[in-house]
């Protein structure tokens, strides 16, 4: 569980953290969203006592992060995309944090299984590892000691396909297990995929605290694509009932203000044959950019 009240963290003139409280629970994933410069990695910072609020709180797992005893066994992270790289091999490193943390040795061996770096890899130096691999270790890193809370900002940026499956599936898998997973992405197609639940912030500030489909649901826009062969006649009919039409990506017409089964009969009552009708469900995506728009303040925030 992570619980921040009131925070706050002022630079100089500049407020990135406003008054933000919020609870990540456990057993579920929680996305954590905001355009560029919206205050994600402070908040991240300040959790991982990185970074001292202004005012207010935030607690782990009951506690502030300086107050813990064993912090790699109640918080894992990944801040930095890229993670390690240096002169050590994977495996050196994470024997090393071990080590210092009182891990059982054993646990290398189970993260590096876990994140799929094999043993010859595990021993090769690190500054020659790929995105995906650096990624992995960060990952790996993390995981060591078995924490209750884990924290990732930008978990798939520069991933390839395989990558980002790969996280998905681990992300939802840890909180299958009852840990509380806290991740940052701009990938909204991929945020959708992976979070249970989303916290929205713009210009420090809290915008959404809410589950991903009561999001999508009380924010979407009733649309429905349709296909006619007499695409033209079509439009016309649907412009006439005082629609709003436009081109789908992938063909058809993409409508909003009529229903399916409106224009189930119009089609009908003008002799037209449809050859697709389908109610489009918005997306995330759709849905965070309405919602970008709407918001005075934020939408200069997206914009800049
Ligand atoms: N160390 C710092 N000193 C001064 N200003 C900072 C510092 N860290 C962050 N800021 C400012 O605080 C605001 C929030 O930045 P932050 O990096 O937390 O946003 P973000 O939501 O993570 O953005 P992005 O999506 O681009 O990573 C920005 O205006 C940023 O310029």
């Amino acid at each position: 569980m992570i619980e921040a009240t009131e925070l706050t963290k002022r630079y100089g003139e500049r407020t990135a953290v406003d008054g933000l409280s919020f609870t990540v629970r456990p057993g579920r994933v929680t996305g954590f969203l905001g355009p560029n410069g919206a205050g994600k990695s402070t908040t991240m910072r300040l959790i991982l006592g990185l970074d001292t609020p202004t005012s207010g709180t935030v607690r782990v797992g009951g506690r502030r992060y300086r107050e813990l005893v064993a912090p790699l066994r109640v918080v894992g992270s990944l801040l930095d995309a890229g993670g390690v790289h240096g002169g050590r091999s994977a495996h050196a490193h994470l024997a090393g944090l071990a080590a210092s943390n009182g891990i059982p040795r054993r646990r290398v061996d189970e993260v590096l299984a876990t994140v799929g770096l094999d043993p010859a890899t595990a021993r090769r130096r690190t500054r020659g590892f790929s995105l995906g691999m650096g990624q992995r270790l960060g990952i790996a890193c993390a995981l060591l000691g078995e924490p209750e809370v884990l924290l990732l900002d930008e978990p798939v940026n520069g991933l390839d396909t395989e990558g980002i499956r790969w996280i998905r599936g681990l992300m939802r898998s840890l909180a299958a297990e009852g840990r509380t997973v806290f991740l940052s992405s701009h990938l909204m197609s991929e945020m959708e995929l992976t979070a249970d639940h989303l916290i929205v912030i713009g210009r420090g500030r809290l915008l959404a605290d809410t589950g991903m489909r009561e999001f999508i649901e009380s924010n979407s826009r009733a649309r429905t694509l349709v296909r006619a062969a007499e695409a033209e006649r079509l439009r016309d009919v649907l412009d006439a009932a005082g629609a709003s039409v436009r081109l789908d990506a992938r063909g058809g017409w993409l409508v909003d203000g009529l229903d399916a089964p409106t224009i189930g009969a119009l089609a009908r009552a003008h002799d037209l044959t449809l050859h697709e009708l389908a109610p489009r469900r918005s997306s995330l995506e759709d849905v965070y950019t309405a919602m970008a728009a709407g918001a005075g303040d934020y939408r200069t925030e997206v914009a800049s």
